[in-house]
């Protein structure tokens, strides 16, 4: 038979709509004549008149014309660019509201993706910050010219507008200082700025990352060739304004593409990486390391994975998609032996270096995926009590999950910062015989409708 479903909605129209929950990108959802509706800026319980700015047969998306009455969460949003900068989405709403409704995200995923009672379950309210400002330890500003007068911050959502930031909230002090600096720089000396249509000029991004627990902090230009003649005026300059800044480096990306970094990267002055400390461990961070972006509440994430670990100091633990090895170091204190894989060879080198700096000598890393490197140990004999998997917004890999399902740890630690995908996968562990236990929400990323958890799956014991 013929989908008989009719367009109802015309763009154009305009129509009143209560918003009924906060879809994943921050947006307000609700239904006109049984058509979905997403509303850019709406907030949950919210009473609006819409107007529809784009229909398709499925859905339509639209804007706010009038709030006729407006969530108790609402708020003034406290920084200058929010509206256009696209870094946060939800600076509008109360940090509290923020909670809930991030917990609500994940109340969602599993009630579309499981089968799973929550109302049975230990699903916990969302960890947040005491002051949830000023915690991002890592900026990456594209340069820009406007006017004559050299720009950086981000694009606009969905353009190629470049919002100029002076001053960003939610990111430590120090980034915008160096930023700042880096502008003034570039315009005194003359740098030519990268223009992404043309292909031409030279600075392309200003990096710089703090580490919050050691002061110390690193700029990366990133710069569309090797070349620098100004090399020498820039970092006279720069030392004169940051005398105190502990490395400086040159990353080379000559190609036209939206990423950021390229393969080549050059120490300018100083070290090649920065010290971190996180509570009772340091690393050291290279320019193009992977480390956590929020180390207040990193701590609160890991320790939430060390405790739905259970660890008695005997375990053998995997740490799949292990990066830097973070969280296989953090939990190395209370497990027998550690091993973690991740397909970044440089990651796991840093790793390595991790887990020497930490004396910690029963941690081993390997290079490769999870997928292959599981198995793999597996059929060697070295049998996991418990995998802690941490993988990318996709979810695990469905020959990793293969090889949960045959070879049964007895905990699952799942990290994860993709709501669906992880619904999606506990959805297949419980088919597999595991019992979801509880459910952590932790808020990473205060003001942006992105939520991390940690779920806890654990394999019913055998009877005797
Ligand atoms: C969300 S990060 C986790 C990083 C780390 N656990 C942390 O807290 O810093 C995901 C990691 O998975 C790695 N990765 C992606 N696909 C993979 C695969 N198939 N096997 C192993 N690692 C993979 C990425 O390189 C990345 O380091």
């Amino acid at each position: 038979m013929k989908d008989t479903k009719q367009v109802t909605i015309q763009k154009g129209q305009r129509f009143p709509l209560t918003i009924k929950r906060m879809g994943i990108d921050g947006e307000g959802v609700g239904f006109f004549k049984r058509q979905v509706v997403f509303v850019p800026g709406a907030l949950p319980g919210e009473e609006i008149v819409c107007e529809a700015v784009k229909v398709s047969p499925k859905f339509a998306a639209g804007k706010i014309v009038k709030i006729r009455r407006a969530s108790e969460g609402r708020i003034k949003a406290p920084c200058p660019y929010f509206e256009k900068c696209g870094g946060c989405q939800i600076q509008h709403l109360s940090y509290d509201h923020q909670l809930k409704e991030k917990k609500d995200l994940l109340r969602q995923a599993f009630e579309r993706y499981t089968k799973i009672p929550l109302n049975n379950l230990d699903f916990r309210d969302t960890i947040g910050m005491e002051n949830p400002w000023r915690y991002r330890n890592k900026s990456q500003m594209q340069a820009g010219m406007k006017n004559g007068k050299v720009t950086a911050g981000l694009y606009e959502p969905g353009s190629n507008r470049l919002t100029d930031i002076d001053e960003c909230i939610v990111q430590h002090p120090q980034i915008d200082k160096v930023t700042n600096i880096v502008k003034q720089i570039a315009q005194d000396l003359k740098i030519s700025i990268y223009d992404s249509k043309k292909h031409k000029g030279f600075l392309r991004t200003i990096v710089t990352r703090v580490g919050f627990n050691t002061g110390e902090y690193q700029l990366v230009l990133v710069t569309s060739s090797k070349d620098f003649p100004e090399k020498d005026l820039f970092l006279k300059e720069l030392k004169q304004r940051l005398p105190d800044i502990n490395s400086v480096v040159q990353n080379v990306n000559p190609e036209k593409t939206p990423l950021v970094f390229g393969d080549e990267t050059i120490v300018l002055d100083g070290e090649d990486q920065i010290m971190e400390q996180l509570d009772h461990l340091t690393f050291k961070l290279s320019a193009r390391a992977f480390f956590q972006l929020n180390p207040e509440q990193t701590i609160k994430l890991y320790n939430a994975a060390k405790d739905a670990a259970g660890l008695t100091g005997r375990e053998k633990v995997v740490d799949a998609y292990c990066g830097t090895g973070t969280i296989g170091l953090w939990i190395a204190d209370r497990a027998g032996e550690v091993r973690g894989m991740d397909i970044i060879d440089s990651a796991v080198k840093d790793a390595e270096k991790n887990a020497v700096r930490n004396n910690i000598n029963h941690a081993l890393f390997e290079t490769g995926s999870a997928e292959t490197v599981m198995p793999r140990w597996e059929k060697e004999g070295w049998h996991a009590d418990v995998v802690i998997v941490d993988p990318p917004r996709t979810g695990l890999d469905k020959e990793l999950m293969k090889t949960l399902l045959k070879t049964k740890p007895e905990r699952i630690v799942y990290v994860s910062c993709n709501p669906s995908t992880l619904a999606k996968n506990v959805t297949e562990l419980s088919a597999g015989g595991y019992t979801l236990e509880s459910l952590q929400p932790v808020d990473m990323f205060p003001h942006t409708s992105q939520v991390e958890a940690v779920a806890l799956l654990i394999r019913p014991r055998k009877k005797k």
